[in-house]
């Protein structure tokens, strides 16, 4: 997918009390893609994904930059879908002055017309009798569709960027996928990128176009999903991919990634995942790589020409084998 960047983020760093919890993240958002950001828990997803909000935590120091800014213009170009749709809706008012007020708020139009976009948009998420239920409270929703509603707030203005932040946490296997379709069929209606973080690779291969891979604050690999996935190129890729269930070599118990993410403040010297991976040498202890282009993506790796393919077994313990 060639084409001009939506928006790029350079040196992007947040940090608490002097302690950095994203270390330097550079990528790009491309128009009209799905890019998704993985990793583990901490890893500073969330982070990320708030700055491009401009809504950085209380007692964030955030440097770097992020062009064009689109937070300044957040409703109308950029909007989010939250973990918690409760969190998105006012609980006082009915949800379709909510959406109505949503469109006011960018657009000059009446309040009828305000009204009767709400409508249309509730319709177009699937919710059943939508005039009626405009009028309804959040708390007279189920939960799968006040994540609907929220969809259809973060998308009724045709922003060019929606950001999700793990919009299907909070529901059931069967809603998860239900709404993760809606959000892609509602991103592109409407001609807009959608920045999803996640920590579901069944996400990720059914919706993603790329995939940010990030650990400890920095980028690990950032590439093409289905090539991602397919042949991942950093070890710590290929150790995250290798513990999910479906990659189990037949007949043997899952492999998982030794130990946890070291949390802000206490990195190892040189590469962050070296004490959990399987390839380090002494110049991974030493020296943190930078991402560079490597077989069509961005890897930070030093070993990566090393990765075996299927990495499945490096990350296998001994005596798992059976
Ligand atoms: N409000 C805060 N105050 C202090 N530290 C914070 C705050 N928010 C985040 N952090 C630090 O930044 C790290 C990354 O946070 P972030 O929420 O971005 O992680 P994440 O990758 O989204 O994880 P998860 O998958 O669990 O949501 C946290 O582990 C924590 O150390």
């Amino acid at each position: 997918m060639e084409s001009e960047p939506l928006l790029s983020v350079r040196e992007l760093r947040i940090a608490f009390d002097g302690v950095e919890a994203v270390r330097g993240l550079s990528f790009d958002v491309l128009p009209r893609e799905v890019l998704a950001i993985v990793g583990e828990s901490g890893a500073g997803k969330s982070l990320t994904a708030r700055a491009l909000l401009g809504m950085p935590p209380r007692g964030a120091t955030t440097s770097g930059t992020i062009a064009p800014d689109l937070s300044a213009h957040r409703g109308r170009r950029i909007s989010l879908v939250p973990q918690d749709a409760l969190s998105a809706l006012s609980p006082v008012h009915p949800v379709g002055d909510q959406l109505a007020a949503a469109v006011r708020s960018v657009a000059g139009v009446s309040r009828k017309e305000a009204r009767a976009r709400a409508v249309a948009a509730l319709d177009r998420v699937g919710i059943p009798d939508a005039a009626r239920k405009a009028r309804a409270y959040p708390h007279e929703y189920s939960g799968g569709m006040r994540q609907r509603a929220v969809i259809a707030m973060a998308t009724i203005n045709e922003p060019d960027l929606v950001v999700a932040d793990e919009p299907t946490t909070a529901l059931d296997e069967e809603r998860r996928d239900q709404v993760l379709r809606l959000l892609a069929e509602q991103r592109e209606a409407v001609g807009a990128a959608l920045v999803l973080v996640t920590h579901d690779m069944d996400a990720v291969a059914g919706h993603a176009d790329r995939m940010l891979v990030m650990y400890a604050g920095r980028l690990t690999e950032l590439g093409p999903a289905d090539e991602v996935l397919a042949r991942p190129r950093a070890p710590y890729t290929a150790g995250l991919l290798a513990s999910l269930p479906q990659h189990a070599p037949p007949g043997r118990r899952l492999p998982a990634l030794p130990g946890t993410p070291p949390a802000p403040g206490t990195l190892p010297p040189g590469c962050a995942f070296a004490p959990r991976c399987p390839l380090a040498t002494d110049p991974c202890r030493t020296t943190e790589p930078e991402p560079r282009q490597a077989a069509g993506r961005l890897v930070a790796c030093h070993r990566w020409e090393e990765l075996p393919h299927p990495a499945t077994e490096l990350f296998l313990k001994e005596g798992q084998s059976a």
